[in-house]
């Protein structure tokens, strides 16, 4: 087993993971896991070739890390969507290794007097990341002041696929979800069967499962992605005409990933009393 830190793209702290069941590239800024390659497989995971690595902005791909809130700021303060976690730096805190030969790297922030003033409220926040078979990951919130807060979070994964027109999203058949693409309207809708994609989908899945996959038929390969701590999760795709508008997208990279996030998004508001913790847990298997 190897745990190398490196400087990255554009000089950021990263760490490769390379064991006898995978590789992984996990960037400490943003705590943003970025590559997951189990041996013998391709990447589980997309980053857009021309994704940022920079101070200040998101890395497009990868599992970037949404919190203290998913989606537009819920206090219409104008405050960055999807929270402040994903554009600064974190900490590189512990890495083992496990008597399975699987790697676990611990990256986090603490409340400073930086992120009060962004966020009023004292947490310690942890990304476990676990290289194995499986990708395994936990976003622990920790409340270490004296009153409880509430939050709404996501892991915003980018998976690769193939082909998204060969692409379904399995395990949310019959389930409620909220249509936030253009022409949804903000509805509230009831999937039928799998989920394929054919142009911008944008729905957060209420009352979810503990157990989706993605099955590519172009890589011939599924994606199994098993969760808890969740009652919702995102199902995004931009579609051409968004995509062409992203600066840190290549036109077609549309065609290349589909966004399944474990979130705890619209009323799935996790509240966590003072010294609580709270655990938002993911797997990914192919
Ligand atoms: O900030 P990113 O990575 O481009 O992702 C934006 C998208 O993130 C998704 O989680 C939201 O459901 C979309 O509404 C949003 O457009």
């Amino acid at each position: 087993m190897t745990i190398t830190r490196v400087a990255g793209n554009g000089g950021l702290p990263m760490i490769n993971v390379s064991n006898d069941h995978a590789d992984a590239v996990i960037s400490v800024y943003a705590g943003q896991v970025l590559s997951f390659t189990p041996k013998g497989a391709a990447d589980v995971l997309f980053v857009s070739d021309k994704a940022y690595y920079a101070e200040g902005k998101a890395i497009k791909g990868g599992v970037p890390i949404c919190w203290p809130w998913f989606g537009a700021d819920p206090e219409g303060k104008g405050r960055p969507a999807h929270g402040f976690m994903r554009n600064r730096m974190w900490s590189d805190w512990e890495t083992r290794e496990n008597a399975d030969g699987s790697t676990t790297v611990i990256l986090g922030v603490e409340s400073s007097p930086e992120t009060l003033a962004i966020w009023p409220h004292a947490f310690r926040l942890a990304m476990e990341v676990t290289v194995g078979k499986t990708l395994q990951l936990a976003l622990v919130t920790r409340n270490t002041g004296d009153a409880a807060f509430t939050i709404t979070q996501a892991m915003h994964t980018y998976f690769a696929v193939g082909d998204i027109a060969q692409t379904t999203v399995t395990g949310l058949e019959g389930t409620q979800y909220l249509d936030k693409a253009a022409d949804g309207n903000g509805a509230t809708k009831q999937q039928g069967g799998a989920i394929s994609i054919a142009s911008e989908v944008d729905r957060v899945y209420l009352g979810v499962p503990a157990e989706l996959a993605i099955v590519d038929g172009a890589l011939n390969r599924t994606i199994r992605i098993t969760s808890s701590g969740n009652k919702t999760a995102v199902v995004w795709n931009p579609w051409a005409k968004i995509a062409a508008g992203m600066a840190d997208l290549q036109d077609d990279d549309y065609t290349r990933f589909v966004c399944v996030e474990t979130t705890n998004a619209a009323d799935d508001v996790v509240s966590i009393p003072a010294g609580a913790e709270f655990r938002l847990v993911a797997e990914y298997g192919v």
